[in-house]
């Protein structure tokens, strides 16, 4: 069974669009990433899977159960960190990890220390002297010393340095490794690209990509050069419809495949060419068009298809 699923998903604001027909399907012990640009509806899904907001049509389950209806059992196996962190002034780690267990009916102390030091989080700092990193370090550590089966996290990376990136990635991949299942949220491609199995893009409150990330690389465009032995040979060469055209420089041609890299050394074992560098799937190219407004950009990215 899967763990989180929402048919139909709509929360409208009045006149404001928030989301939109929101189908969504996670399965467990996968990493899933919710992308999208500012606006596009990614916090009022997360508001709706958490059940802080009613949906005003559709479903989401957890664990099998309404995301609205039986919010509160759903929460008990979750883990939770929001896209604005928000702590008591007083709240220390040490602190935390009591009032988190006593909650949770479940002794988070030792674990939750570990998580601290594998953070670099003092103990005993209040969040009043916290930077904004180490406050968002708090929340997530809270939010992951229970061993949720399912985390849900909201832009988590923001505040965080580089390094404590890697190491809420490390976390994150062990826990999938346990056959726990991560969603969240990001901005970031090259985060996402590291870590998701799957990536849904939503955009004006509908998703317009939902795809493994390994499908996704295999149509990502790459940069090719062509090599031939004089520039006349490289003017006068005439390339397949897989093979877009950026610029000539010399005996040099600037391409972009999109296609399967087979058809491209098929074709390129019948021309003259010296030299040929093929680059690595490029996925922000491939986000980017997702990212743009208008319908045309969409249009342009499933004709590639
Ligand atoms: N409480 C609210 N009242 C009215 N409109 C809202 C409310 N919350 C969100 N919206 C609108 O719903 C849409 C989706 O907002 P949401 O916060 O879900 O986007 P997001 O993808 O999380 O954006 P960001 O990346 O900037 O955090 C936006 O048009 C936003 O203005």
């Amino acid at each position: 069974m899967s763990v989180l699923v929402t048919h139909s998903l709509c929360k409208s604001y009045g006149a404001r669009r928030g989301v939109n027909d929101i189908n969504l399907t996670v399965d467990h012990g996968e990493i899933f990433g919710f992308l999208g640009p500012n606006g596009a509806g990614k916090s009022t899904t997360i508001r709706l899977l958490m059940g802080f907001l009613k949906p005003s049509s559709g479903t989401a389950t957890i664990f099998g159960k309404d995301c609205w209806t039986d919010s509160e059992s759903v929460k008990r196996d979750l883990g939770y960190v929001a896209g604005d962190v928000r702590l008591y002034p007083w709240l220390t780690a040490r602190r935390a990890f009591r009032i988190v267990g006593e909650i949770r009916h479940q002794d988070l102390f030792e674990e939750g220390l570990k998580l601290a030091e594998r953070f670099r989080l003092e103990p005993d700092l209040p969040v009043r002297k916290m930077s904004r990193g180490n406050r968002q370090k708090l929340a997530l550590v809270m939010a992951l010393a229970h061993r949720p089966k399912l985390v849900i996290l909201d832009e988590p990376t923001s505040g965080l340095d580089p390094l404590m990136q890697d190491t809420l990635a490390d976390c994150l991949k062990e826990m999938a490794s346990e056959g726990r299942t991560i969603f969240f949220s990001s901005h970031t491609l090259s985060e996402v690209e590291s870590l998701c199995d799957r990536i849904a893009i939503v955009r004006d409150g509908r998703i317009v990509a939902d795809e493994k990330l390994a499908t996704m690389k295999q149509r990502a465009p790459r940069s090719v050069i062509l090599t031939f032995a004089t520039d006349e040979a490289a003017t006068l060469c005439e390339t397949p419809e897989f093979l877009h055209k950026q610029k000539q420089t010399a005996n040099q041609i600037h391409l972009q495949l999109h296609g399967p890299a087979i058809e491209l050394t098929n074709w390129a074992a019948t021309q003259t060419i010296t030299d040929i560098s093929i680059g690595p799937p490029n996925l922000e190219s491939l986000f980017r068009r997702y990212y743009q407004t208008d319908e045309a950009a969409a249009a342009s990215v499933e004709a590639q298809q």
